[in-house]
């Protein structure tokens, strides 16, 4: 008896070390290199212990193997590709996009119990995907965005109040969370363009829509998307203005149109303004917070961008224009060495969707079979020294005018902050609005560095999917006479 129950043990403990380990020599077959994995944790053991965030796991991989294309891994016990090489990066967002045109973890979003986070483009695969993204693409034209930058504006006076009231209140001199200043800011912003309310994160001690917000972020989706809605469901926004005729030139108007012509239901509507709200609040805030983080840290930039902004207002008579504000040459460079310095994402995951073989450096073949995860290692193409010359540096005049700007980087396939190709950022005009109309106002306004309550050098924080330090990043605000 008692040696049939040790069978019984020794035979399952067997079978979870086949199951675990049955794929590990996958890579070796199609010949392609990369780092041996471990038994349960394979390759990426952060996922596991969370000791730090998966995004050293990925460095670590990028780093040990210079010389090759792509790199075969294992996450726990699934082979995934990492593409190295940047020619084989372009292949992957555009010029093969026909094979990799899924995310990772599209159409694992159930309709039926989350039939919000369903209708998100990013969730999305195939003829849906072409469909949903296809419906909001209009509602991101230069034209609506301006339409929308009178509601930035309304935002950045609270703003503005909120922090001069918090100095008055703490000796001329306040020191704050960042983060969480700029997603009251976002918040505010994209609420107003989306559900035209006045969510009042400034005012209030602790507003619902962000506390929403923050559990959207916790990645409960189904539990909280639905409670975002019932208490922010644009129906009654609908209604009210459909019975009183009522035009703007907002995100809501654009799915009312859109609904006159193609018969999409309300609970469309309610997905594409979650989804707005989902991806537009979070990414633009922590971009925010890291542009006034440099900005604080290299104080004659910051000198220099006051006077770039004062400057442009005394153009303007007293005001900065749509069009002043988007194309301000020194914002913008200073935002795109942000968005390199601090990369949002550790690596950018497509899934592979009909069997492939990419050609690399040296007509090196590395064979993707379908429905393998390949990931784009975007935070550590940031930081190598071949795309980018003393990558520690903030350096923001590497993506002067003079030197090409960001498209050079763009088309060595070193440089996609919103992605690239078909599946590129839909919101990356609305964000690059949202964020630079907050810098220019808080830079005018204010005198920022940073507080010694941010612990430095950063340590990314596991707990969170996009990439903030532990701790979160606090700077001082003294108001400008
Ligand atoms: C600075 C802020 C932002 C950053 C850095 C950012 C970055 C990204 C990235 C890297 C992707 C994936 C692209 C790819 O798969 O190739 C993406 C997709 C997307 N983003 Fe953003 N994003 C930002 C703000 C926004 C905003 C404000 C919105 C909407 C209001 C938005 C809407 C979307 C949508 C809908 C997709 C999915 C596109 C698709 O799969 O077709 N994003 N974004």
């Amino acid at each position: 008896m008692l040696l049939l129950l040790f069978g019984i043990v020794v035979g399952f403990v067997a079978l979870v070390y086949l199951f675990l380990s049955w794929e590990f020599g996958f890579w070796e077959k199609y010949g392609v290199k990369g780092p041996k994995p471990k038994l349960l944790l394979g390759n990426i053991p952060y996922l596991l212990t969370k000791k730090r965030h998966i995004v050293y796991n990925y460095d670590q991989i990028y780093n040990d193997y210079k010389n090759e294309p792509a790199i075969g891994y294992y996450s726990i016990r699934t082979p995934q590709l990492m593409v190295r090489d940047p020619e084989l990066i372009k292949e992957v967002l555009s010029k093969s996009f026909h094979n990799f045109s899924a995310n990772d973890f599209s159409d694992t979003v159930d309709e039926k119990s989350d039939p919000l986070l369903a209708r998100n483009p990013f969730s999305l695969s195939g003829e849906k995907w072409k469909t949903r993204r296809a419906e909001i693409t209009p509602a991101f034209t230069n034209n609506r965005i301006k339409a929308m930058a009178h509601l930035m504006d309304e935002v950045c006076v609270h703003m503005t109040g909120y922090l001069r009231e918090q100095a008055k209140s703490s000796n001329g001199v306040t020191t704050l969370d960042a983060k969480e200043v700029m997603a009251k800011y976002t918040t505010d912003v994209v609420a107003s363009c989306i559900f035209a309310i006045d969510a009042q994160s400034f005012v209030k001690e602790n507003p619902e829509i962000r506390q929403m917000g923050k559990r959207i972020m916790n990645f409960n989706f189904v539990v909280q998307l639905a409670l975002l809605v019932t208490t922010f469901c644009p129906s009654d926004a609908i209604r009210y203005r459909k019975d009183n005729n009522i035009n703007r030139t907002d995100y809501l108007d654009h799915l009312l149109q859109l609904q006159d012509r193609k018969q999409i239901t309300d609970v469309d509507i309610a997905g594409h303004g979650v989804s707005f709200f989902a991806d537009g609040f979070e990414t633009s805030s922590i971009v925010l917070t890291y542009c006034l983080y440099d900005l604080a840290k290299h104080s004659s930039i910051q000198q220099q961008l006051r006077e770039t902004i004062l400057k442009a207002k005394e153009v303007g008579g007293g005001t900065m224009s749509y069009e002043q504000l988007v194309e301000m040459g020194l914002l913008e460079q200073i935002l795109c060495e942000t968005m390199r310095i601090h990369p949002l994402i550790a690596v950018m995951a497509k899934r592979c969707t009909a069997d492939t073989t990419l050609v690399g450096p040296k007509d090196r073949k590395i064979f993707v079979k379908k429905g393998t995860t390949v990931v784009l290692p975007y935070y550590s193409v940031s930081f190598d020294p071949e795309h980018f010359s003393d990558p520690h540096k903030y350096d923001p005049s590497r993506f002067s005018a003079e030197n090409g700007g960001s498209k050079v980087y763009r088309e060595r396939g070193v440089y996609f902050p919103f992605g690239d190709g078909p599946r590129m950022c839909l919101g990356m005009r609305f964000a690059m609005t949202q964020v630079k109309r907050a810098i220019v106002e808080i830079v005018e306004h204010f005198s920022i560095s940073v507080n010694g309550k941010t612990i430095e050098p950063f340590e990314m924080d596991p707990d969170q999917f996009m990439l903030m330090p532990k701790g979160s990043i606090w700077l001082d605000f003294k108001p400008i006479a």
